[in-house]
């Protein structure tokens, strides 16, 4: 039985993952200490300020970072494979096929100079092994299940002769060509109107709910955070600072940093296209990391001990936990929500 799938592991495992730009003068410091577990079929947002290490997390999952000028520790498990040691060609098997990601800009993604339908085709005809024939029908499923309209004209359409919405959609249609078990996407609605991006979640929601797809989203806005994901991961500095299921996260957060994330939002509605607000004072420089918790010295709670050294883990309900020194303080410091 030793060969079967574990289709209890979890799908992602981060571990101990930490992520180290050392082109520049200095080294940064852009991940720090992160673990993370995603299973089969859930979804996990990570949202957080900007520079706070979303999306360098996101890209480590599929090795996007310039080789010889990244230093990653710690391990990166998917489906049961360490991404950190895959060659060259296992890697580039595995892209598309296990792990999958949609950009915030498609026109990053997607070929200027070949047609939509062709790249769609390509890919299949490289990662499956299919003729030509069977690739463009599968294309043109494809099409019809992400609902470009007219899916036959499109797929013969450049990427610059189509909507922002569309050009999404097709991006979506070529991550899910090869059928892949895990879904990538950073920011992917943060560049269109309002009502394409409620379109354009609700249909990666709907995808990733039939196709059974585990995924991990990149977002500022904690409205769109709640309405996708089973999980949210809260990220600071480089480290996840507080994660739980998103009801948890945001009824009941337990970190000086999640709080102030849910009261900057203005009045605290939770509508969708609601960014994450302003807090006073600004991130660190992760080309100089503090000794102790990052968040301290912006942290009304922070004590000695706090800009000292790490703060402790503390669990509270299973699957809830926050990194902070001071969380019997902040049980029950309701964020102005409800
Ligand atoms: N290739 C790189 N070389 C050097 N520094 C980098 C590189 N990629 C990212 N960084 C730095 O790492 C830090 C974290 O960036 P990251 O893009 O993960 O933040 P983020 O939380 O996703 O923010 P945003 O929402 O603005 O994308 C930033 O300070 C960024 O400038």
């Amino acid at each position: 039985m030793t060969d079967m799938p574990d289709t209890q592991a979890p799908l992602v495992r981060l571990h101990d993952l930490s992520v180290t730009f050392t082109g520049g003068r200095k080294p940064v410091q852009a991940v720090s200490g992160v673990s993370l577990e995603v299973r089969r079929g859930e979804v996990v947002a990570l949202i957080g300020e900007s520079g706070s290490g979303k999306s360098v997390t996101l890209r480590t999952l599929l090795r996007l970072h310039p080789e010889r000028r990244t230093r990653i520790g710690g391990q990166v498990q998917v489906a049961g494979r360490d991404v950190l040691a895959m060659t060259g060609r296992e890697l580039s098997a595995y892209r598309g096929k296990v792990a999958s990601m949609i950009f915030q800009e498609p026109l990053l993604a997607l070929d200027p100079v070949y047609t939509v339908g062709a790249q769609i085709v390509e890919s299949l005809r490289r990662h499956e092994g299919l003729d030509k024939a069977v690739a463009h029908a599968r294309a043109l499923a494809l099409f019809e299940r992400v609902r470009i309209p007219s899916p036959e004209r499109r797929l013969a359409a450049y990427p610059h002769e189509m909507s922002g919405g569309m050009r999404q959609r097709a991006m979506i249609a070529l991550a899910l060509a090869c059928n892949p078990q895990l879904l990538l996407a950073d920011e992917p609605t943060t560049a269109l109107d309002a009502t394409v991006q409620i379109q354009i979640l609700l249909l990666l929601r709907e995808l990733q709910r039939d196709l059974g797809l585990a995924a991990i989203f990149v977002t500022h806005d904690i409205g769109a955070a709640v309405e996708v994901a089973d999980r949210i991961a809260v990220m600071y500095a480089g480290r996840i600072v507080e994660e739980g299921t998103a009801r948890e996260l945001i009824h009941r957060p337990r970190h000086p940093y999640t709080i102030a994330l849910l009261r900057s939002r203005a009045h605290g509605a939770m509508d969708r296209g609601t960014p994450l607000g302003t807090i006073a004072g600004a991130p660190p420089d992760l080309a100089a990391l503090p000794p102790g918790c990052a968040f301290a010295p912006r942290c009304a709670l922070a004590t000695e001990a706090c800009l000292d050294g790490q703060p402790r883990v503390v669990q509270f309900d299973p699957g809830h936990r926050a990194r902070c020194n001071r969380t019997d303080e902040t049980a029950g410091l309701a964020p102005a929500l409800a």
